[in-house]
This record gives structure tokens, C-alpha cells and sequence, in this order.
């Protein structure tokens, strides 16, 4: 077995495309409109899903906005560079909730950031060694 996707429910597809294309830099790979179903998905991530979890946005056409509830936390994004990764998601619009610096009780250095829809990502800066704290 293999970790597939994620599914996230979004307000405006174009819009979280946008987002996680030209601001984090993922690729779309695939995207399919139901319109029996009156829905559109869109598999984004930074390798063909034969080689590993991607994104799965999913559109329901004239829902706009959703209760993200308590339950979800987020989804994490390895980068080189926390700080930078930051700047440039301000520069695009983005929304930074925690700025970069070493985790708590740790040394690796994370952010959060918010996509459009209000889904926390957490940006973890690439380290020498495997772990991440
Ligand atoms: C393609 C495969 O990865 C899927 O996840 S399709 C699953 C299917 N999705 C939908 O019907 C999308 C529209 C639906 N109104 C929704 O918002 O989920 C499905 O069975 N979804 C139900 C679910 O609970 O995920
Ligand atoms: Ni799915």
C-alpha cells in the first residue's frame, strides 16, 4: 500500500490552483469535472502520482465556503528556506499565521501559512540530517 492524496474541499478552484501552482510551486497533474455530480477535482503536488501523495482539490459547483471545523491541522511542504518561503507567499497575497523559527522545544525551523481556503500548510526548512525536528 502507498499514501495516495489528500482531498481538500475548496471555495473557488482557479483561485487554490493559482495558489499552490505560482505561489508553492506544485504542478497540476489532473483535473476532471462531474457534471452529473456537479463537482471538479484537481490532483496537484510536486511529482506524477505514480511516484508519490499528491493534492486532491475538490470543487462542489456553488459552494463558496466551507466550516474547516476544529479537527483539521495541516498539511506540510519541505523547503529550503522557511524565511524566504514566507516572503515570497506575502508577496503573492498569501497569509503568514506563524513566521519561521526553530520549532518548539527543537531546532528544525517551521512556518505556517494559510491557502485561500484557510487550510493551515506547514513549511518546514530542509535540513542536513533526516529528521525534522
Ligand atoms: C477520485 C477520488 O480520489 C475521489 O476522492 S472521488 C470521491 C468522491 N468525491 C466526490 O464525490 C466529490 C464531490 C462530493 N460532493 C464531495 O464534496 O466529496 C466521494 O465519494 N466523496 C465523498 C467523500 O466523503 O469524500
Ligand atoms: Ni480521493
Amino acid at each position: 500500500m502507498r499514501l495516495l492524496h489528500t482531498m481538500l474541499r475548496v471555495g473557488d478552484m482557479d483561485r487554490a490552483i493559482e495558489f499552490y501552482t505560482k505561489v508553492l510551486g506544485m504542478t497540476l497533474l489532473r483535473k476532471h469535472d462531474n457534471e452529473e455530480y456537479q463537482y471538479t477535482l484537481a490532483f496537484i503536488g510536486y511529482q506524477p502520482e505514480s511516484e508519490g501523495a499528491v493534492l486532491e482539490l475538490t470543487y462542489n459547483w456553488g459552494t463558496s465556503e466551507y466550516d474547516l471545523g476544529s479537527a483539521y491541522g495541516h498539511i506540510a511542504i519541505e523547503v529550503d528556506n522557511a524565511a524566504e518561503a514566507c516572503e515570497r507567499i506575502r508577496n503573492h497575497g498569501g497569509n503568514v499565521v506563524r513566521e519561521a523559527g526553530p520549532v518548539k522545544g527543537g531546532t528544525t525551523v517551521i512556518a505556517f501559512v494559510e491557502d485561500p481556503d484557510g487550510y493551515k500548510i506547514e513549511l518546514i526548512e530542509k535540513r542536513a540530517d533526516a529528521h525534522n525536528f
